[in-house]
């Protein structure tokens, strides 16, 4: 148990919008005490909190201290045989103890990470009507678009949640459409944002909006959870979305948006739609964007390429391949004296039918166009076939968002380094076996010289007796920064000068720009204090921008770091401070005591 670690510290800051520390108010007792898991510290829980929160002979005697649980819970999670029994063990693990889950995950980051997050989570979202033992978020329904208000109503009051993800479940990580498990999506990205920049886990909202599927295997399924009917398309769909977005507007003014995995031709839309009006982020689009930046600013900085020369072929141009490649030609047009038009001429974008061609625009999406090239470049010449493009195009850096296993093919990877030194590979499609190459065979094909980054985790490799670190390239680096810093600054617009700001701070802390050897990107273990860079710069780039609606920010950069740090939340035990039930419990997430984690409310 022991005292909260920020408790042992004298906050310099007066003013804290988000409570992280100090005593916790609790209207509950007994049983119902134990079954909440924000709440319930099980056999930790101190023998004066037994006594004032009536829990003696509901607890076996020997009282322990948080360690002891984490040390009995990786005992269990490592008896389970598989990682998909891992994860669900997880899973009810959170249910039951919120700190302690977090806790268990902090001490065996890089072991669990996979388990919680991508290539596992793929798979308990596939199974997700199987596994299904208790709900978890917020499930909206496009038949019963009159009570998404109250449905999203219920989960606390105006001031009780920072963060809503949301997915309608159409393109869930490379696996496709899965109708209502992608609640499941939403749930472990918000995992992912508490463990990794410390947001608050009970001021969150993960939603799933079920708008039917067309997975046929989902429909066919007699244990299937959701609706069971095509997916709703059109302006029945775009108003449901936008009666989503008008309820969180409404109920919780403050809140940021996050939306996830939604299909090819939603996720764009919806993004251009509300970017210009409230604070919202779609992660495959910019997040996976900032971070394959990053990953090829610490890459050119090895291979010392400059960016008027640098010459990048994406190899599926969906929502996260063109999200890339606008970050990239952005970064291009900032870095030279050229305008987005001529810095795009340095991105080629290949789909299924090849590479996307002018003469074909009826056939390309918006986001597409940009890149689309002029046929008379390509007269004459293959653009079909990975292999002819890349012997064309000499790219200096490959990056693969297409779904497509294996298609970085040894042919067209010796192809590549024929005319590069140091190419950079990113196969990014996930899960894992959606990759479009292995780090082994990359190194073996361009004799160790290929500059790696995968979308899913992978152990480090060996060749020619050097063992090199390959770094992950996923979202989950950056989005969490990111957000941290729009709560934070409470900023109205994610506009672009934040995430260039959250890029250029996440690049900066590459372990190649020392090493060369070393990651391209930062390992997972040093995340929190990534976040820490990420979100100080989202908050100065809100501020010169006018976009913070949190004025009481410090200026000076240390006082920053440290009041970002104390509004971060630690899986540690806080004090219980009994309160008379004040009505909050009736929220759906009332189990949290008062409903208020603000310092005012406490
Ligand atoms: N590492 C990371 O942080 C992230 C990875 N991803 C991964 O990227 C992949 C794509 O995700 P989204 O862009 O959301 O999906 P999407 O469906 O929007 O895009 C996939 C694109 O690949 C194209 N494609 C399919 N087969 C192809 C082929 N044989 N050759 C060329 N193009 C082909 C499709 O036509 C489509 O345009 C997924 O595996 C996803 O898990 C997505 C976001 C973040
Ligand atoms: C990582 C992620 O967001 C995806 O694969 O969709
Ligand atoms: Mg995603």
């Amino acid at each position: 148990m022991g005292a909260h670690p920020k408790d042992k510290r004298h906050p310099r800051f007066g003013h804290l919008p988000l409570a992280t520390s100090g005593p916790q108010e609790c209207a509950l007792t007994g049983v119902a005490l134990l079954r909440a898991p924000y709440l319930n510290k099980g056999s930790a829980f101190t023998p004066e909190e037994r006594k004032e929160f009536k829990l003696h002979g509901l607890l076996p005697p020997n009282v322990q201290t948080l360690d002891e649980q984490v040390q009995r819970a990786y005992q269990q999670y490592s008896s389970r045989p598989n990682d998909l029994a891992k994860n669900t063990f997880m899973t009810s693990l959170k249910e039951q103890n919120v700190v302690l889950y977090y806790k268990l995950i902090e001490e065996h980051l890089k072991e669990m990470f996979s388990v919680i997050y991508t290539p596992t989570e793929g798979e308990a979202i596939a199974n997700y009507s199987r596994l299904f033992r208790r709900p978890e978020g917020c499930f909206l329904n496009i038949e019963d678009q009159d009570r998404v208000d109250d449905n999203i109503a219920q989960w606390g009051n105006s001031e009780d949640i920072d963060l809503i993800v949301v997915s309608d479940g159409e393109q869930i990580l490379g696996i496709g459409d899965q109708g209502v498990g992608g609640i499941l999506i939403s749930v472990a990205k918000l995992t992912i944002y508490t463990l990794c920049a410390g947001i608050h886990p009970s001021r969150t909202l993960p939603v799933v909006l079920d708008c039917g599927t067309n997975n046929e295997e989902l429909q066919n399924d007699e244990l299937y959870l959701g609706l069971r009917r095509p997916r709703v398309r059109g302006e029945e769909y775009d108003a449901f979305v936008d009666t989503f977005v008008q309820a969180c507007r409404k109920n919780y003014p403050k809140a940021y948006i996050h939306f996830e995995d939604f299909g090819l031709p939603n996720a764009r839309r919806i993004l251009d739609k509300y970017t210009p009006k409230i604070a919202c982020f779609n992660d495959d689009v910019q997040g996976t964007g900032c971070v394959t930046l990053a990953a090829i600013m610490a890459a050119i900085n090895v291979s010392k390429v400059k960016y008027e020369d640098l010459r990048v072929l994406c190899f599926g141009a969906g929502t996260a391949g063109t999200g890339i490649a606008d970050q990239i030609m952005d970064a291009i047009a900032l870095e030279t004296d050229k305008s987005k038009e001529e810095a795009g001429k340095q991105i080629w974008c290949v789909d299924k039918p090849g590479l996307l061609l002018k003469s074909k625009k009826d056939e390309l999406t918006p986001a597409q166009l940009p890149f689309a090239r002029d046929d008379a470049e390509w007269k004459d010449k293959n653009h079909n076939d990975l292999v002819s493009i890349i012997e064309e195009v000499k790219p200096h850096a490959l990056i693969g968002t297409s779904t497509k296993p294996k298609s970085f093919t040894e042919e067209a990877i010796r192809e590549m380094a024929k005319h590069v030194e140091r190419p950079i590979i990113l196969p990014l499609s996930n899960p894992t076996k959606l990759h479009e190459a292995h780090p082994d065979d990359l190194f073996k094909w361009t004799d160790g010289k290929a500059l790696i980054a995968t979308g899913s985790p992978f152990p480090p490799v060996e060749y020619n007796g050097t063992k090199y670190e390959v770094a992950e390239c996923n979202n989950s680096t950056t989005f969490p920064g990111i957000g941290l810093g729009a709560i934070l600054s409470r900023t109205r617009l994610m506009s672009p000068p934040l995430l260039v700001a959250a890029t250029k701070a996440l690049a900066a802390q590459a372990p190649a720009l020392k090493d060369p050897k070393a990651g391209l990107l930062p390992d997972v273990t040093d995340v929190r204090e990534i976040s820490v860079k990420i979100a100080k710069a989202v908050i100065q780039a809100s501020i010169k921008e006018g976009l913070n609606e949190e004025k009481e920010i410090p200026e000076d950069e240390e006082d920053l770091e440290e009041w970002i740090r104390e509004q971060m939340w630690d899986a540690a035990y806080r004090p219980l401070k009994k309160v008379e039930h004040d009505g909050a419990s009736s929220h759906a997430k009332g189990e949290q005591g008062t409903g208020s984690a603000r310092r005012g409310g406490s």
